[in-house]
């Protein structure tokens, strides 16, 4: 089968200053990728092209098929109750009925009817994923959507994701700050810096993944980020 996103000597540059330099990304399948990387190294910038959201470029960056997009702030619109954030843009008769079945999914069965502004941050985060997920997307891009959670609320989302995504299996690239996390949700962990992709880890534990698995791994993907252990401790 085609890769869903299959990136080509991608190069993306602002004015004078090139952010992206070079990149080659296949994406098989069903296929976890997490992206590490230094900020400003030009995660967001990579996501955004795959979205469609920004289209001026030199290379190619191909994406088939149905794509969603989630974010580290949720970005629900206020004025809508929850299922309508996710039945937003649907065009189902059944709009609610499918934004139900979500929320089921990510565990928020009896917030059809909230406000937005009623939600936890962990919950708004459950409801753009429920929005991401109503698509079936074939792509899943998330770009560092655990990031503003406090860490207990980002281990039960790590789980959520797992969960969603075995059952779903759309291909997945994860932008994120936190080795750990790519550890134990990703197949393929790649370090980008300034702009190219420097090293790929193929993580090949078996799932669910603990913390103490991916200890190991750890060290050589700081190693790459530029971060020795020893002194950083
Ligand atoms: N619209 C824009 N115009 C000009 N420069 C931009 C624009 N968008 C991003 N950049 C620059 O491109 C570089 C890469 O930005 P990007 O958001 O992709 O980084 P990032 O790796 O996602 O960073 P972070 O981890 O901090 O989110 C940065 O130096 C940023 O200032």
């Amino acid at each position: 089968m085609a890769s869903p996103v299959s990136v080509r000597g991608l190069r993306k540059a602002f004015g004078a200053r090139t952010v992206l330099d070079d990149v080659d990304l296949e994406i098989a399948p069903g296929e976890f990728v997490a992206l590490l990387g230094r900020s400003g190294c030009g995660k967001s910038t990579l996501l955004r092209i795959l979205a469609g959201l920004d289209r001026e470029i030199t290379g190619q960056a191909v994406v088939s098929g149905t794509v969603s997009i989630a974010f580290q702030q949720p970005r629900l619109l206020p004025w809508r109750k929850v299922w309508r954030n996710i039945a937003l843009g649907l065009h189902k008769p059944d709009g609610r009925a499918v934004a139900l079945r979500a929320l089921e999914e990510v565990r928020l069965p009896d917030h059809a009817d909230a406000w937005p502004l009623t939600l936890s941050g962990g919950e708004a985060q459950r409801v753009s994923l429920a929005r991401a997920l109503v698509r079936e997307p074939d792509v899943l891009l998330l770009d560092e959507p655990f990031g503003a959670l406090d860490a207990l609320t980002r281990l039960a989302m790590h789980h959520l994701v797992e969960d969603l995504w075995a059952r779903h299996q759309p291909a997945v690239l994860l932008v994120t700050h936190d080795v750990d996390e790519a550890l134990l949700l990703a197949d393929r962990v790649l370090v980008l810096d300034e702009g190219r992709i420097v090293a790929t880890h193929h993580v090949d534990l078996p799932r669910p993944r603990r913390r103490a698995s991916v200890v190991e791994q750890r060290t050589r993907v700081l190693a790459d980020l530029g971060v020795d252990v020893d002194t950083a401790a």
